[in-house]
């Protein structure tokens, strides 16, 4: 009992508090880089709990800041702790932890969106995607205008079994304002069923660990903040390329608030919309007139795998982009009213 304590609780010796780091290094929050501080440990401690079991683990913290949810992994017992950070202000900060955990951290000056995960850990923790989950964790409380872009990417890397996922089915918590954790948890029929649940719940299982208050924060932003647990899965739900998937998905959720053959059909160009949306979503077996949020995960996969064997068909499809086409008719509409407004005006001449 003594032993698995000792080996499960590592704790750091006595050091400032975070807020006295803050003061320390001078760490006033930049409002216009979304920086909102955690610095109460109970709450720190609680986002590491729901990451699992990190003693032993290796873990990518990302945006660690003044350094809050830092201590709660180290004292949780991570073997190797590697922290990115873009802020070069809160690099002495994090010095000290390090200082105080010899041999355990590593501190990177970088931005998570371009940092190669895939090389920061050593390659004998790499497990086969269908084994049991990988000793590499990512926990992180980032400014909510990188962790949806983030996690877009991740899903992505998730799909392709690259970045951080060439570990194996590496497990992420990460925080989101809450309209954004309850879109990426949301179920079939759910007001918050958007583009998010099924890009997120196709490839992971994704939980709801709890939302932090607003008032949490230093300085409080304006939403509360929901903290997601994703486990990759070992099956996706849908098998096909995460672009296609992601056009799909999009596609359909162009209109959110009508019949989900209006987004169906901007798949298609307008010569053949009629005629293919109806056939794609027959040999779905969809419902025309379902809305968006009340396709289940199935009849999304149903609609992929039509639209795979149609694009399959017809190698030009998948290159359609409705967007494109509304463009080009603009420009072509104002070249004609520019050219139409020139020949008026060489006729005044
Ligand atoms: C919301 S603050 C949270 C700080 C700390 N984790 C906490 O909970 O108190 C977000 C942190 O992420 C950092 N950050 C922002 N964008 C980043 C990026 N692209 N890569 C790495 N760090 C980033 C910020 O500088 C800041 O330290």
């Amino acid at each position: 009992m003594t032993v698995s304590r000792t080996l499960a609780t590592y704790r750091l010796p006595p050091l400032p508090t975070i807020g006295e780091i803050i003061k320390l290094f001078h760490l006033r929050a930049q409002k216009q880089l979304s920086q909102n501080f955690l610095l109460d440990l109970r709450l720190t401690d609680k986002i590491v709990r729901k990451a699992g079991n990190v003693s032993n683990a290796y873990v990518c913290e990302v945006g660690p800041g003044p350094g809050g949810i830092t201590r709660s992994i180290l004292n949780a017992g991570a073997k190797d702790l590697l922290v990115v950070e873009k802020d070069i202000r809160f690099i002495p900060g994090l010095q000290m932890l390090s200082d105080a955990a010899p041999g355990k951290m590593r501190i990177v000056h970088g931005d998570i969106l371009t940092f190669k995960m895939e090389r920061a850990f050593p390659s004998h923790l790499r497990k086969a995607w269908e084994d049991d989950l990988p000793d590499v964790h990512i926990i992180g409380n980032l400014p909510f205008s990188v962790s949806t872009p983030l996690i877009i990417k991740w899903l992505e890397n998730v799909a392709n079994r690259d970045g951080p996922f060439t570990y194996g089915r590496t497990q992420m918590t990460l925080t989101f304002q809450k309209e954004v954790a309850e879109r990426l948890t949301a179920s079939t029929g759910s007001r918050q069923r958007s583009r998010l649940s099924i890009m997120s719940q196709y490839l992971c299982t994704v939980h709801d660990c709890f939302t932090i208050p607003g008032r949490a924060f230093i300085p409080k932003p304006k939403v509360d903040v929901g903290v997601i647990h994703f486990t990759p899965l070992i099956e996706p739900q849908i098998n096909q390329p995460f672009k296609l998937v992601e056009k799909v998905v999009q596609n359909v959720f162009q209109f959110r608030r009508k019949y989900c053959h209006r987004g169906v059909g901007m798949l298609f160009p307008e010569a053949q919309r009629l005629k293919f949306t109806e056939r794609m979503l027959m040999l779905a077996d969809v419902d025309p007139t379902l809305r968006p949020k009340q396709l289940s995960m199935l009849q999304f996969k149903n609609l992929c795998n039509v639209y795979r064997e149609m694009c399959d068909e017809d190698p030009d499809l998948f290159r359609y982009n409705f967007r494109e086409e509304l463009r080009q008719k603009r420009r072509g509409k104002s070249n004609l009213d520019r050219s139409s407004k020139q020949s008026d005006e060489e006729d005044w001449t």
